[in-house]
This record gives C-alpha cells, sequence and structure tokens, in this order.
C-alpha cells in the first residue's frame, strides 16, 4: 500500500519511483521470458530503424503466462490502482529493450495523446507501470521527465506527422512543438529517472517524457504495463489499431494470489 505521501508525490509531480520491488529471482526469469520474445519473430514487434534491432515488443502479456501474471501481481496492480482511484484494466504492455550503442531515442511526448488520437481513449486517467529489468543508468537511456507537466493538456501544442504505429518512427508522430517544450521545462524543470534493475517507475498518461539513445554497453530493458480506469475505456473508432498495441478487452484487472513465479515452464 502507498503511503499517503508517495500518494501526493504523484499527485504533484506525476510520476512516483518505488525501489526494489520484484527480486533478483524475478527479474531474471522475466528478462529471460523477454529476450525470448524479443528474438522470435512476430508482428508484435517493432523493429529500430536500422530494420535489425528489436525497438519494441507489443502485448507480452498475451504472449506469456509470466507477464500476464506481472499485470495481476499487487506489486504493479496496487499502486496503480491507488493512484487512479479506480478499478483498473490493460490497454498495453509493452517490452523496450533499448540496445548497446544503437538503441534509439525516444522523442518527448504524451503517452495520452498518442492514445486518445489512435485509439480514442477519452481522458489521460491511465499511467504506466514501468519494470525495470536491467540496472538503468545514467548511460544507457533513462527516462527523462518533466516534473509537474502531467496536468498540461496540449492538444493544440502537439501535431501528427504520420500515420501506421509499426513505423520505427511511431516515437515521432504526434510532436509537441519545442516552444512548448521550452516554456514547461523553464517552468519546471527536468528529472532523470534510473535506478536498481526490480525498481519500478510509475508515471501518469499525461506526463511530459522521453529517453535518450542508449551510449553504453550493456542492455537497457524495461518493461510497461499501461493500466487504464475501468471507465475511461476506448471509444468505438474506425480502423482501430491491432489488440496488442490497444486492447478492447475491458476486463477489471484483479491480484493474483499465485506467486509471480509459478509454472513459468512454456
Ligand atoms: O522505452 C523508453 O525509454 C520510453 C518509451 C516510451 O516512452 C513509450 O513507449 O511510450
Ligand atoms: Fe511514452
Amino acid at each position: 500500500m502507498l503511503t499517503d505521501a508517495q500518494i501526493k508525490e504523484f499527485d504533484e509531480q506525476g510520476y512516483l519511483y518505488l525501489p526494489d520491488l520484484f527480486t533478483e529471482e524475478e527479474v531474471t526469469e522475466l528478462f529471460s521470458r523477454a529476450t525470448a520474445l524479443k528474438e522470435s519473430d512476430s508482428p508484435h514487434r517493432v523493429m529500430e530503424r536500422d530494420g535489425e534491432l528489436v525497438r519494441a515488443v507489443y502485448g507480452v502479456h498475451l504472449l506469456h503466462p509470466v507477464f500476464e501474471r506481472l499485470t495481476r501481481d499487487a506489486r504493479a496492480l496496487e499502486p496503480a490502482r491507488e493512484l487512479l482511484r479506480s478499478d483498473v484494466y490493460i490497454h498495453q504492455t509493452q517490452l523496450n529493450p533499448k540496445a548497446p550503442f544503437k538503441g534509439d531515442v525516444w522523442e518527448w511526448h504524451q503517452d495520452f495523446l498518442y492514445w486518445h488520437r489512435d485509439d480514442g481513449m477519452p481522458g489521460p486517467q491511465v499511467l504506466s507501470v514501468a519494470v525495470f529489468l536491467d540496472d538503468v543508468t545514467e548511460f544507457n537511456g533513462p527516462i527523462f521527465i518533466i516534473p509537474g507537466s502531467h496536468t498540461d493538456q496540449l492538444h493544440s501544442e502537439t501535431s501528427t506527422y504520420a500515420e501506421g504505429w509499426e513505423s520505427a518512427a511511431m516515437g515521432f508522430r504526434h510532436r509537441v512543438d519545442n516552444e512548448t517544450l521550452t516554456s514547461i521545462m523553464n517552468r519546471n524543470g527536468l528529472v532523470s529517472k534510473h535506478g536498481r534493475k526490480g525498481s519500478v517507475l510509475i508515471f501518469a498518461g499525461q506526463v511530459l517524457h522521453c529517453s535518450p539513445p542508449n551510449l553504453s554497453a550493456g542492455d537497457r530493458t524495461i518493461l510497461f504495463i499501461r493500466y487504464n480506469a475501468i471507465d475511461n475505456a476506448l471509444e468505438p473508432i474506425e480502423n482501430p489499431r491491432p489488440e496488442w498495441v490497444a486492447s478492447r478487452d475491458f476486463q477489471v484487472v484483479t491480484a493474483s494470489d499465485q506467486p509471480l513465479l509459478s509454472e513459468t515452464a512454456g
């Protein structure tokens, strides 16, 4: 259970860091399953611009039971429910392995504006639980955040430049203009969030964030679970994105009573 101070911090800053939530053994297992999914060719994968390295794998909770169980693990689920003050369902899961030397930038963006424009998500009552499967350092592509930017509604300050979610440039499709970024940064400053593997970073759907390229020799793997408030379910739209990118299975997620590492074979 989160403390009142943690809830206040999230409400004010738009993010919350929870160190060392998952054990070494759990992270080792999650990382090895993540590596297997990264290496297996499937439509869930999006490649980097070089066409060779994997930039993202979507819908990992649909691909292996350990990730499905992770979405129901109280350590991930309960903070999401408390911070959204709501029952939740899973809008998306996403594995982002930022490859050594080559893993590319994710430009400044608000996740919510992607989900609003691409998927018909009505409001920003959504958040990401990011589980670090590697040590995230200042060198390997930490998450940069503008604290407090989650209350900025940037609909008219954000322009859409490209269609098609499969594009390696998808991080650039809905781009906030630099004047707006400058004034929000000057007002609120910047933080760089990194930490040990097994730690969790929770951030609001509307908080401005990005990540620089991985310029180190090691991996930087992060698994994102996007929990959406149950009353904020997607509206029907034409040409919806695939289920594994933007789920329309609006079932309330309930906490698992199984240990995360049970039945991991298969
Ligand atoms: O993996 C990262 O560093 C950030 C990715 C991100 O912001 C996103 O997928 O929305
Ligand atoms: Fe994002």
